[in-house]
């Protein structure tokens, strides 16, 4: 379970997120959405623990960030919007230098397949011979490495073409249901969203995207 409470943060004197509290429980998929600037990143960075929180406190699994910093980070996975790659190693390369500083010990086999569940076939070919989307199906795979209990998803299907989605969607969905991941993620794609997340959280003030998720009859809140 994923507890926040009362967070906020600033940036220098603007304040960006203003006593959110929210919790996410085992095997749910939660959706944030809000206009650019809204502070989406932000909050995916504070629980990602890259960023320190202005006040109020999170837990995971009754891990306080705070007081847990390194032992939560082995149980949170993060995809920034930035892909962070080893642009002259192939994706073998790569998805071998990221297992060594996992936690967790994976055959090139497991690597292998979990390249394969993020729709990416390619494993000998640099890394800056992919298109854009290869890239972001790697990250993803990367990602999945170390098997988070939380994984934070930050626009990650941009550049990635339907089918990949929906099947990489799929994936996931099978994983949160069957091993209790938690996962966040920002989109701006709305169907993706409906069609993706058990709920949905709107942030910032613009009430757009709260009328066009309650059209669909998700669950909506504002944070
Ligand atoms: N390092 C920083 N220093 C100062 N201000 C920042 C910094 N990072 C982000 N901001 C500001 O914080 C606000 C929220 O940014 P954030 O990236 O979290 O928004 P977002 O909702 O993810 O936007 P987008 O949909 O465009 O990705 C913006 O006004 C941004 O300019």
């Amino acid at each position: 379970m994923l507890n926040i409470n009362s967070l906020s943060r600033h940036y220098g004197k603007k304040e960006i997120l203003k006593d959110i509290s929210f919790s996410v429980k085992p095997g749910e998929i939660v959706g944030l959405v809000g206009e650019n600037g809204a502070g989406k990143s932000t909050m995916l960075k504070i629980l990602a623990t890259l960023l320190h929180p202005t006040d109020g406190s999170i837990a995971l699994n009754n891990l306080t960030y705070k007081e847990n910093r390194k032992k939560v980070r082995k149980l949170v996975g993060f995809v920034p919007q930035d892909i962070a790659l080893w642009d002259e190693f192939t994706v073998e390369e790569n998805m071998v230098f990221f297992e060594k500083l996992a936690w967790k010990k994976k055959s090139k086999e497991e690597l292998k397949q979990l390249c394969l569940d993020m729709k990416l076939e390619i494993w000998q070919d640099s890394v800056k011979t992919l298109s854009g989307g290869m890239k972001r199906k790697l990250n993803l795979a990367i990602t999945l490495i170390h098997d988070p209990l939380l994984l934070l998803l930050d626009e990650p299907t941009v550049g990635i073409d339907l089918k990949s989605r929906k099947e990489i969607g799929s994936y996931l969905y099978r994983r949160a249901k069957k091993e209790g991941m938690m996962i966040l993620y920002t989109s701006h794609d709305m169907d993706e969203i409906i069609s993706l997340c058990d709920r949905v959280f709107c942030i910032g003030n613009d009430p757009f995207y709260q009328e066009v998720l309650q059209e669909s009859g998700k669950e909506v809140f504002k944070l």
